[in-house]
């Protein structure tokens, strides 16, 4: 049984349709495969803008270890192909969009709703650290709905294989708001910089804002997160609240693992009732 080869795909092969919209660096198009009729999300990146922002090695990595990923929580990548001008990447269609966009609109979600996310991510998570994947950029921007409204993690911009422990500063984008301090403070980091992310995340859920915001001021965010400057507010659930204080810890070592999350209280209940 020969070994599927990647096929070599070209833009001909795509019927392009409405914009999904515009990134930092990408366009993003809803797409048809001509013979299959699958419909995809084609991301179209432009290599001049690549090669002068040397985002190029980034997206090479990013392009290699998602296109190796397999799960039902994690966005796939199907392929990719350039021209002398541009990059495409064949992704996923995740048809309900930003998972951001929905807390903005729906303000916060239920503690019901907040835990089926945060098993989804976790799941997610425990088969990206078995690939020795680390995400690092984890927040609401970054995660996708399928069409049933299951969580998808895309962008694997930031992503790595932990192989090598990179301390470099790398430059940082984006808010600071899901950074753990060992990030923060560009120290050595491992993959329980997920599980930071993860508490970060349930309590924006939950609460609606993330935990460290200080309304942009960078330099406070950086000093709260530096003193987990944690406040939760009493209508969080005492599970909730266990859940959290047990994944915002300082010290990497000290977090919840993943396969204890998927025991905790907060999640059980709410997803095997
Ligand atoms: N697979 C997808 N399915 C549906 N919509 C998508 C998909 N990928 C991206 N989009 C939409 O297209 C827009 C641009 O995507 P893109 O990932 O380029 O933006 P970004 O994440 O803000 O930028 P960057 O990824 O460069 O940091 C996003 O707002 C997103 O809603
Ligand atoms: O002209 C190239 O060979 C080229 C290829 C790619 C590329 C090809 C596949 C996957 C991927 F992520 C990136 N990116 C570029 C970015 C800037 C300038 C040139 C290129
Ligand atoms: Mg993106």
């Amino acid at each position: 049984q020969p070994t599927a080869e990647p096929k070599q795909w070209c833009l001909a092969d795509f019927e392009v349709g409405k914009s999904l919209g515009k990134g930092n660096f990408g366009h993003v198009f809803l797409a048809k495969e001509k013979k299959s009729g699958f419909i995809v999300a084609l991301k179209v990146l432009y290599k001049r803008q690549l090669a002068t922002t040397n985002i190029e090695k980034q997206l090479r990595r990013e392009v290699e270890i998602q296109g190796n990923l397999r799960h039902p929580n994690i966005l796939r990548l199907y392929g990719y192909f350039h021209d002398d001008t541009r990059v495409f990447l064949i992704l996923e269609y995740a048809a309900k969009g930003e998972l951001f966009a929905e807390l903005q609109i729906k303000k916060k979600f239920t503690e019901y709703e907040a835990a089926k996310y945060v098993a989804q991510m976790t799941n997610a998570l425990l088969y990206l650290h078995s690939k020795r994947v680390i995400h690092r950029d984890i927040k609401p921007e970054n995660l996708m709905l399928g069409l049933n409204g299951e969580l998808k993690i895309g962008d694997f911009g930031w992503s790595v294989r932990t192989g090598k422990l990179d301390t470099r500063r790398g430059t940082l984008c984006g808010t600071l708001d899901y950074l753990p301090p060992e990030m923060v403070e560009g120290r050595s980091h491992d993959k329980n910089v997920d599980v930071w992310s993860l508490g970060v995340l349930l309590y924006e859920l939950i609460v609606g804002d993330p935990p460290f915001e200080s309304d942009g001021v960078e330099e406070i965010t950086y000093t709260r997160i530096m003193k987990v400057d944690l406040h939760i507010p009493k209508y969080v659930s005492r599970d909730a609240t266990d859940l959290i204080t047990r994944l915002l810890r300082y010290s990497s070592s000290d977090r919840l693992s993943l396969k204890a999350v998927m025991h905790h209280p907060f999640i059980v209940k709410h997803i095997h009732p």
